[in-house]
């Protein structure tokens, strides 16, 4: 049966100087051993409600549970934050000065040496810096350093790991292993991650479950497949990133009548097909990805993107028949 770990109730945080920013009654729940991505516009309240789950803001209104018991806000104790919970921030909190391993080890106690050395070459295994042992922080790479935060805050039995924006300073290489690093971490350790990113990609490839923020609501809570496959509105299409969004005008010029504001679809959900006669679009750009190419069409002065999975079919200036299968109303 299915663990909850993390339980959000009616979660409320408005900031005085401020208007209409913070959270506003944020509802959810956490499972166990799931990656969670927080996904949202600058803005849009995803750090402050990491640090409310963190306890470390006080919510006007609403709790943190995490397994039943109410997280501590930052008056109720002295130090602020939760024994079983970490937050790696985008500056790392590292001694710069002192060794990769001196870092990790330190969060251990000294009762007993030998654990102690065994523990932290474990966690520097896991997460594939055991070369780095003896650099100094200082000497290391963005990502290198990352790599140390994240072992450094799993080392102390931690149960919920809270990554803020956890990819910023890494290249899209070392981006793609640390998020399989991360994933893998999970699986095996049945760790429960909850990150914050700008980026949706992170939410789409890693997460369990993926939140949408808007202006402090909650905007939608699913699978990121089923998020992708139905955003909920104009906003979470477009946060996500890759959908071809038209006005009303636009879609009507391409044959596509709709009494909402927007027409919206994926690139993937175009059909390009050289018998259709109906709609002919005109190739403008092809742009190379590897194994399939994205084209940006264009008919009656609309662009649409489409995908063509045998690269190099079709080419710049070539016109062909595009079928918008399947598309989103909003
Ligand atoms: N300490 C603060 N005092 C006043 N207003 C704040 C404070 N912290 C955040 N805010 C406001 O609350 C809203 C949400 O901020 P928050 O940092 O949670 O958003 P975010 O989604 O994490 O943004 P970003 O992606 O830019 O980090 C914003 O309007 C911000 O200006």
């Amino acid at each position: 049966m299915n663990e909850q770990i993390i339980t959000v109730n009616k979660l409320t945080k408005q900031y005085q100087q401020t208007q209409a920013s913070g959270i506003t009654d944020i509802n959810f729940s956490i499972t166990k051993g799931d990656i969670v991505a927080i996904i949202g516009e600058s803005g849009s309240g995803k750090s402050t409600l990491l640090k409310c789950i963190y306890g470390l803001l006080k919510p006007d209104a609403g709790e943190v549970l995490m397994n039943d018991k109410r997280v501590k806000g930052p008056d109720e104790q002295l130090i602020p934050g939760n024994a079983e919970m970490k937050m790696v921030t985008q500056d790392f909190s590292l001694n710069i000065y002192a060794k990769v391993y001196d870092n990790i080890a330190s969060m251990l106690s000294n009762t007993d040496i030998k654990a102690k050395e065994s523990k932290t070459l474990e966690m520097m295994e896991h997460l594939h810096i055991t070369k780095l042992k003896d650099k100094k922080i200082i000497e290391l790479s963005g990502g290198e350093q990352q790599r140390v935060a994240i072992a450094k805050a799993l080392i102390s039995d931690t149960k919920v790991l809270l990554l803020d924006e956890p990819f910023s300073q890494v290249d899209s290489l070392l981006k793609n292993q640390l998020r399989a690093d991360i994933k893998r971490l999970a699986k095996e350790t049945g760790l429960t991650i909850i990150l914050v990113s700008h980026d949706p990609t992170d939410g789409l490839f890693l997460a369990d479950q993926l939140l949408i923020l808007k202006q402090g609501q909650l905007l939608q809570n699913d699978k990121p497949e089923t998020i992708y496959q139905n955003p909920s509105d104009l906003y979470t299409a477009q946060i996500l990133g890759n959908a071809v969004i038209l006005t009303r005008e636009e879609a009507l010029q391409l044959g596509i009548k709709t009494a909402k504001q927007h027409v919206v679809f994926y690139p993937e959900w175009v059909e390009l097909k050289s018998t259709w006669q109906s709609r002919r679009f005109e190739v403008k750009e092809v742009y190379y990805k590897g194994f399939y190419d994205e084209l940006l069409l264009e008919r009656n002065g609309v662009k649409i993107r489409a995908l063509q999975l045998n690269s190099g079919e079709h080419k710049k200036n070539d016109h062909i028949q595009a079928n918008i299968g399947h598309f989103l109303e909003f």
